[in-house]
């Protein structure tokens, strides 16, 4: 176990490695996206994540959805795309061809997200699980982490990280609770709260306060998973595009301050990025 104290979470850590585009670039090259999102009554989430993962960069975003959502995805959304399947074996091969897919938000805790789940960690080039995602495994948590081999990054809040490391936030800090879970899962472990930890499988160990309160708002979690990854779908490394995420989704919440809704999260990161691109080397 680990007792180091968390290095504070700042640009200098991840901007060198901002995946920008280059000019032969094109939308395959930026890398894609998928997000699964739940049956017909439970789409925002995921469609709240695709957005973020779609503005901070990645060059094609995905609704992988069952059936009975099509229509309603295909409603609302215009720049992301809608693949709809029908078993978790269809939704290993959509997975296949995605750089990174997001499966929890609003996803449902039942057996389907379960097998969905570890379709996707499977066949995806890598993993951003959130929510019902993690809750599924409550009962048997090294299901969930013997099945963790290519890279991923887990999102829990205090009651999702609890579920599936039951006693750690007990017994450690969140520091040292998190850098725990994230040995023994495999995966980088982003703890959310005010202050976030986020802990790689190799002890690196990071500490986000740059935030807002504003963000305690129904689906700024979802956001923040789709920009993580929005990121990984471009190809920046696990812990990397987990820091850099979770200081974008603090600093586009503290651009927006009070009145915050999570739909406003995306839509603020253009002014963030064009920031960043006018400061690269
Ligand atoms: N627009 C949407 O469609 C939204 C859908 N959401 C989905 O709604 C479902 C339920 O998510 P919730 O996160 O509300 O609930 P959970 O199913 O994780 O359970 C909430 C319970 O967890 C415990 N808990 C402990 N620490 C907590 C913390 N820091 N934050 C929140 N709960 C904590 C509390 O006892 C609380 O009653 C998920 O599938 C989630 O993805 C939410 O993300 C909100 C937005
Ligand atoms: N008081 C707060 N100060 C700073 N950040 C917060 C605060 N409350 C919540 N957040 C952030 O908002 C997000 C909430 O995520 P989550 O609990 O998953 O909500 P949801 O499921 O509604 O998306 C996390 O990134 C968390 O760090």
């Amino acid at each position: 176990m680990t007792s180091s104290t968390p290095e504070t979470n700042h640009p200098d850590l991840w901007l060198p490695d901002w995946p920008w585009p280059e000019a032969d670039s094109h939308k395959h090259k930026r890398g894609s996206l998928g997000v699964v999102t739940g049956p017909a009554a439970s789409t925002g989430a995921a469609r709240l994540a695709a957005r973020a993962g779609l503005r901070i960069g990645a060059g094609l975003a995905t609704l992988f959805c069952p059936p009975s959502a099509t229509l309603v995805n295909a409603a609302h959304e215009t720049a992301v795309m809608i693949k709809p399947f029908s078993t978790p074996d269809a939704l290993a091969e959509l997975a296949s061809s995605s750089k990174c897919v997001l499966i929890g938000p609003a996803a449902g805790v039942d057996s389907t997200t379960r097998e969905n789940t570890l379709e996707v960690l499977k066949h995806a080039g890598s993993s951003v699980l959130d929510a019902d995602a993690l809750t599924v495994f409550k009962d048997q948590p090294d299901a969930l982490f013997n099945a963790i081999t290519l890279p991923a990054v887990i999102t829990p809040h205090d009651g999702e990280f609890s579920r599936i490391f039951p006693g750690l936030l007990d017994q450690y800090t969140r520091a040292e609770a998190a850098a725990i879970a994230a040995e023994r899962s495999g995966a980088v472990v982003l703890l959310k709260g005010n202050e976030t930890l986020i802990a790689a499988p190799d002890g690196r160990l990071t500490v986000n306060r740059h935030a807002s309160p504003f963000l305690a708002t129904a689906g700024s979690g979802d956001v923040l998973a789709g920009m993580i990854a929005g990121l990984m779908a471009q190809g920046m490394e696990a812990h990397r595009a987990a820091c850099a995420g979770a200081w974008c989704h603090g600093e586009v919440a503290r651009r927006v301050g009070p009145g915050l809704i999570s739909e406003d999260l995306p839509d603020a990161l253009p002014g963030l990025l064009s920031e960043f691109y006018a400061r690269r080397a």
